[in-house]
């Protein structure tokens, strides 16, 4: 057995349209450790969704090869597909089924006996509160009802690798919130975890490690406390000014650090860390300051996804290399 879930070898993908070719992604190497949940971040027409899809072998990718448990994907397609279980973005292809034989089908697929996978989805639809939709059609259900049963798609048969792409869009809260315990708790279990997600303050509180990809390329692939390592270390304080009086407050504030805007009466305030406390005391020695309240905020993943791209988009323009 391989060290490594899949090993991602200077992987391209082309994409021919009419006389022109896209490169979706350009010389990818990463590797997946068994037991992880790795995030993978990036905007509209990144190359995600590319990489996912060279991942469970839907694509193969022009140059370079994707290892699954040290051996090429392209070469065991049937055990990547008996071992992966694979969320797409598309809707998929269960829509005239009943929503408990979509489950109860693929659970078999997998290779249950029908009683178990029935137990199964049985279990998840109680879990997801969707008992009373077992009996409707796929096709008749809402945009997030489909999701989470394609979620469910996913779950059922307790897969060792789970592949999600997007896997909380249009969901509501309370459902987006079931789906990361889910997915953290198929975790806990073994379950090796590969997500998609634009969620980016919703992943922080689960990914172990995260990859960022822009332009078919990646730009990081760490920890998510060493990623937060490499942004702006001033601690951000989030100021609320009272009404009428933010450029007063901004005015006074400007004498302890830089003051962004960020809105009508709310100012962000970035102090280095050994002002900080000085700060503290001046505030709470003036209770005359035109501010309402404050909070301090630590650097977030989302800081680390925009100071990641930022220093792309300026390596790029100096024609130089942003992999680490
Ligand atoms: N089948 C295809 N044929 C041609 N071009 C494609 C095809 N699929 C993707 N592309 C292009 O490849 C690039 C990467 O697309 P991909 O779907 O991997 O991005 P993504 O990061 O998943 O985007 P999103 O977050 O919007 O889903 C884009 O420029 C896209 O237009």
């Amino acid at each position: 057995m391989s060290a490594f879930v899949y090993d991602v070898q200077q992987v391209s993908q082309s994409y021919k349209k009419g006389k022109t070719r896209i490169l979706a992604n350009e010389h990818i190497t990463m590797n997946i450790r068994e037991g992880e949940i790795v995030g993978v971040l990036g905007p509209n027409g990144a190359g995600k969704s590319t990489l996912i899809k060279q991942l469970v072998g839907h694509l193969k990718p022009t140059e370079g090869r994707v290892l699954f448990c040290g051996q090429d994907v392209h070469k065991q397609t049937h055990t990547v597909a008996g071992l992966v279980a694979y969320f797409a973005q598309e809707p998929h292809v269960l829509s005239s089924l009943r929503v408990i034989d979509a489950l109860v089908y693929t659970g078999q697929l997998r290779g249950m006996s029908a009683w178990e996978a029935k137990r199964q989805a049985l279990e998840l639809l109680e879990r997801f509160e969707m008992s009373d939709l077992g009996d409707k059609l796929m096709k008749r259900l809402s945009g997030g009802q489909k999701r989470m049963i394609g979620i469910g798609t996913t779950l059922i048969g307790r897969s060792p690798v789970l592949i999600f792409d997007e896997p909380t869009n249009e969901l509501d809260p309370k459902k987006r919130r079931l789906v990361w315990s889910l997915i953290q708790e198929r975790n806990r279990e073994g379950a090796t975890v590969i997500l998609v997600t634009h969620n980016v303050l919703e992943a922080e509180q689960v990914v172990d490690r995260v990859a960022v990809i822009n332009h078919g390329r990646l730009l990081a692939l760490d920890h998510v406390s060493r990623l937060k390592q490499r942004v702006d270390q001033r601690l951000k304080f989030e100021l609320t000014a009272a009404y009428g009086k933010r450029e007063e407050a901004e005015s006074v504030l400007q004498l302890w650090g830089e003051v962004q805007a960020m809105s009508e009466n709310r100012l962000r305030l970035l102090v280095e860390k050994e002002q900080a406390h000085r700060l503290f005391d001046f505030i709470m020695e003036n209770p005359a300051l035109p501010i309402e309240d404050y909070t301090i905020t630590p650097p977030s993943l989302e800081d680390v996804y925009f100071h990641i791209d930022a220093v792309a988009a300026s390596s790029a323009v100096q024609g130089q290399e942003a992999i680490e």
